[in-house]
């Protein structure tokens, strides 16, 4: 495990590796089980997310670097291409995920993986991360159900996939889901109009499951798929696309269904891969096995320092490994300001468990303690004993600790936003204790804003920069550290959102990712 504290890709490591439990993120609840549609009749949420990464990517142009998954289609909803409910569902579903650590486009490619495991699918398809969310539309070309074979062969084939992917991932695409009346009434009769009245048929009978059903049932002409037997042969896509290589491909996918799951694994790997050539995607995002989380770092009322967070260890191998979550002490060993270790260990509380993608768990330990604010803190080891065995080890993130700052700390208790608003904007105000010997130092916050965008579901970000101000208040036991304020106000609609605390010089400090919290309520 190579995975160095604080890594940039945290965020999306915690929306990949806890989708239930405590603290889980749960994107994985509108795929669990594989037919949910949140009680809409007609709607298969896993299969949304599957289209929609695949509209989003199929405009990829390899030669030129340019398209790909990016999430320009949601910019691209008022093209007849486009003209299903699928894609605006899918970002709000997970626009509550949505953030400058997790872009538009990572959570569609996300989302993939999820259904894909979600609907029994057991290969794990790796994730990278640094998608680039685009800011307009890309270019138009979806392949649709009449569009000549020749012209889909030479979409497919400037997106960089051949006859056989395009086989492949059509056969991989439809073995869940299927054609709505709402979308497409000349295929399937039924209501259009009426989004919650949709009537649906399937591609294949087993479409609660990722499985080659949708390939063998096709071969032996009992299929109900609608772009196979539908009424108007130019409009019979799947059958054009399958029968392309005189069924060659679809024949083998039809033989063994383990064979085909893997092989839906690996094609759908490159489609969330298919990305402009400007994105440099990460290694794949492994789940990491212990992390820390820093909720608490601020000065108290009685001058003490509080130092509060969690401790996450993976589990997944159980007592075999010494991971039993009831069987582990969990410690945090910290040093002082001038790097010497501390005497005294911080004990943890176990607090729960979450679960992951293909049967990953985590189990969470918690710890709080107030510290000598005089000698400080710098970083921090952590280490774990297995009780009935002894057994210790000690994580120190790869030689270095995990690094701690007293240089600057968020006074989240001073920090909250309003509850009430005041015409539609609600106040906030950043604290921020600075340590003496930084004062001077120009102290910003940089505030990620989100912006609805006129008819577009997507929304977009803009950082804007306040300056932090010296309010004349000291604190500490030596009042070795001077309060900065930064009031700003958030717009009611779009109040919860993150910011960073920056100091640059000196090698520079900085606080990241913070949440905005409404002020806690007063009773009157
Ligand atoms: C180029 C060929 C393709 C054509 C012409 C095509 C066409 C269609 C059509 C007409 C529908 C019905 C949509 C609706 O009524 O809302 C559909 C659904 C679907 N397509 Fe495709 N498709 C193609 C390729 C793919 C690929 C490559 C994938 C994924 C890898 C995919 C995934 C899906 C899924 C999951 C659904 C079901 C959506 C739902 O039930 O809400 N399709 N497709």
């Amino acid at each position: 495990d190579d995975y160095i504290w604080p890594s940039r890709y945290d965020e999306l490591e915690d929306i990949l590796s806890l989708q239930s439990g405590y603290l889980g993120r749960n994107f994985s609840s509108a795929v669990t089980p594989c037919t949910q549609g949140g009680n809409i009749k007609g709607r298969q949420n896993a299969a949304e997310w599957i289209r929609s990464a695949f509209h989003d990517m199929i405009t990829h142009d390899s030669s030129l670097g340019t398209g790909g998954l990016d999430g320009s289609i949601w910019f691209e909803l008022d093209r007849a291409e486009n003209g299903a409910l699928a894609f605006e569902n899918t970002f709000n579903f997970f626009a509550y995920l949505h953030s400058l650590r997790a872009s538009a486009a990572d959570l569609l490619a996300m989302s993939v993986i999820i259904s894909h495991s979600g609907c029994s699918g057991t290969t794990r398809i790796p994730f990278r991360a640094g998608r680039v969310d685009a800011r307009a539309a890309g270019p138009a070309g979806v392949p649709e159900t009449d569009t000549p074979l020749g012209a889909m062969l030479e979409r497919f084939a400037t997106a960089g996939y051949s006859q056989e992917d395009m086989i492949t991932l059509v056969a991989c695409g439809h073995t869940l889901g299927g054609v709505h009346s709402h979308d497409h009434p000349d295929i399937v009769p039924g209501e259009s109009g009426n989004r919650y009245n949709d009537t649906v048929v399937k591609f294949d009978t087993t479409d609660g499951k990722f499985d080659n059903a949708v390939a063998v049932e096709y071969l032996s002409d009992n299929t109900q798929n609608p772009l196979v037997v539908g009424k108007n042969e130019t409009k019979n896509s799947d059958k054009w696309i399958f029968s392309s290589d005189n069924n060659a491909t679809i024949s083998r996918l039809a033989e063994d269904n383990a064979e085909f799951e893997k092989t839906c694994a690996k094609i759908f790997e490159r489609m969330i891969d298919t990305v402009p050539s400007t994105v440099e995607l990460s290694q794949p995002i492994e789940p990491t096995d212990i992390k820390p989380y820093i909720t608490d770092l601020y000065l108290n009322d009685n001058g003490k320092l509080v130092f509060a967070g969690r401790i996450r260890v993976r589990t997944t191998e159980g007592a075999a490994a010494g991971r039993l979550a009831s069987d582990l002490d969990v410690q945090v060993h910290h040093a002082v300001r001038s790097k010497r270790w501390s005497c005294a260990r911080i004990n943890t509380t176990y607090a729960g468990d979450a679960q992951g993608l293909y049967g990953e768990t985590f189990a969470w330990y918690e710890f709080g303690m107030e510290l000598n604010a005089t000698k400080g803190i710098s970083k921090f080891n952590i280490e774990t004993t297995v009780r009935t065995t002894g057994e210790r080890i000690l994580y120190d993130n790869g030689g270095e600790g995990y690094p701690v700052t007293d240089e600057l700390l968020y006074q989240r208790a001073d920090s909250c936003v309003a509850r009430q608003a005041v015409n539609g904007t609600r106040a906030m105000e950043a604290t921020v204790a600075v340590r003496k010997d930084r004062a001077s130092l120009p102290l910003r916050l940089e505030l990620a804003r989100y912006t609805k965008m006129t008819g577009l579901v997507v929304r977009e970000w803009e950082v804007e920069t306040i300056p932090f101000e010296k309010t004349g208040e000291t604190r500490g036991e030596d009042d070795d550290w001077v309060i900065f304020k930064a009031p700003t106000g958030l717009k009611t609609a779009s109040w919860l959102t993150w910011f960073d605390i920056i100091q640059d010089g000196n090698d520079g400090s900085r606080i990241e990712f913070l949440k905005t919290e409404a002020c806690p309520r007063t009773s009157s």
